[in-house]
């Protein structure tokens, strides 16, 4: 229902039997919450004019020419719905539009989400439509979302289908699609624990750079327990940011004992669960680069996604004037601007395609900067209280 173009936070419908016209749902928070309606309330007359056999429609339509106080005359429903519920808190996996979304009974009551978003669900009473508010700014009205159930059945829109090739992709290496939501609980990681796993993803932008920066700036505290065959280079110390071994020793662990390996430039680089968890166990913090597929998101590891990615070409050329990369051929030479347009499409194409699994998004634009910021994730990360999913925490540990 709407008055003066401003929703009142409640809908209507029509009995097709009797024609009676009833309070269909009530917005948590909005007007007409505070106007004490409830589901279930028939609706007599609005301003003295009775409702009773008119369409939902021409009821808008006079709230829409009605001028100052609107009185609604109803019958309450007897007995009042009791929301049991324990409030649910989810993070979106996907972006949602309820102005395109053909299947929500009223748009003007719809949420608009991001994936990342937390949203707390208020209210479940309903099967195929939720209400719920975002946690990010200034605390709103609640308005409805799709439940998981009701996004099952709406697979063929434009929005599901971006989502559903997301899913894809995170398939490919756990057996589970994507949910459109996880919940999630409010988490402070104790001071004893195993610290989170930082895996940052690459966009070809700097992220061996940053982790090696962020390693040197407190080496007793951060450590990157990464296995490669190629030559330490002048300032690598051994087992700080990688561990240095011969091709026959990589090949020997392949079969059994990594979560992601590869060749990178002619040279075998690896990520080995037991090297993750040896300086986990050791009380310090782990920072890997990792590919966006790889699981670390998991009860075991925690990790926490940071995707390191491009600034403008314009900023690219500036800050990148004095940088070299390594080429396949082994040879440094300046970055032309072939590689900064390489750099923002596949940065682009990342963000695309795997947005929903990072925590944090940090752009590269000025190094101090950047280093600086990831520092500063990275403490966030161990010592603030976070969002995770709820099947890391057992009940009694959440707060
Ligand atoms: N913000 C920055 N400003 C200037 N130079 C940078 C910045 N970030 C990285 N570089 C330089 O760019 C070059 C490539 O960085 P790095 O080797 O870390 O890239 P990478 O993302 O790991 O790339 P790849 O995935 O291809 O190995 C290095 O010379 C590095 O010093």
């Amino acid at each position: 229902m709407v008055k003066n173009n401003q929703p009142l936070g409640a809908t209507i419908r029509r009995d097709e039997v009797t024609g009676e016209i009833f309070v269909a749902r009530v917005i948590h928070g909005g007007l007409a919450s505070r106007s004490l309606l409830n589901p279930g309330d028939r609706l007599m007359e609005v301003n003295q004019q009775p409702v009773g056999g008119m369409s939902p429609e021409e009821i808008i339509r006079i709230l829409a020419s009605c001028q100052g106080t609107v009185m609604f005359k109803l019958v309450p429903k007897i007995e009042k719905p009791a929301n049991q519920q324990a409030t649910l808190f989810v993070q979106a996996m996907v972006d949602y539009s309820p102005q395109q979304d053909p299947a929500i009974p009223c748009a003007e009551a719809g949420i608009q989400f991001c994936r990342g978003d937390v949203l707390e669900v208020l209210d479940q009473a309903d099967a195929l439509w939720w209400q719920a508010r975002k946690l990010r700014g200034a605390p709103g009205c609640a308005g409805l979302i799709p439940s998981i159930g009701q996004l099952k059945k709406q697979k063929e829109t434009c929005w599901w289908q971006s989502f559903r090739a997301l899913s894809w992709f995170s398939s490919c290496l756990s057996s589970a699609p994507t949910p459109p939501y996880i919940e999630v609980v409010r988490y402070q990681r104790h001071l004893q624990a195993r610290h989170r796993l930082i895996a940052l993803v690459p966009s070809g932008v700097g992220v061996n750079e940053l982790r090696r920066r962020l390693i040197e700036t407190q080496p007793k505290t951060f450590r990157g327990p990464v296995p490669t065959t190629r030559a330490p280079k002048s300032y690598e110390e051994p087992g700080q940011e990688y561990h240095f071994i011969s091709r026959s020793q990589f090949e020997s662990m392949v079969d059994s004992q990594f979560l992601e390996y590869g060749n990178h430039k002619g040279h075998l680089y690896g990520t080995s669960f037991d090297a993750i968890a040896d300086v986990l166990d050791r009380g310090m913090v782990c920072v890997v680069d990792i590919d966006p597929q790889v699981l670390v998101r998991t009860q075991e590891l925690w990790g926490y996604v940071v995707f390191v990615k491009p600034p403008s070409i314009y900023s690219l050329r500036q800050t990148r004037k004095n940088a070299q990369v390594v080429t396949s051929y082994y040879v440094n030479r300046p970055f032309k601007d072939e590689d900064f347009q390489e750099m923002v499409e596949m940065g682009r194409k990342m963000e695309a395609q795997y947005g929903h699994l990072f925590d944090c998004v940090l752009v590269n634009d000025r190094l101090l900067d950047a280093c600086v910021e990831l520092l500063s994730a990275v403490q966030r990360a161990q010592d603030e209280p976070q969002w995770v999913p709820a099947l890391w925490v057992s009940p009694a540990d959440r707060s």
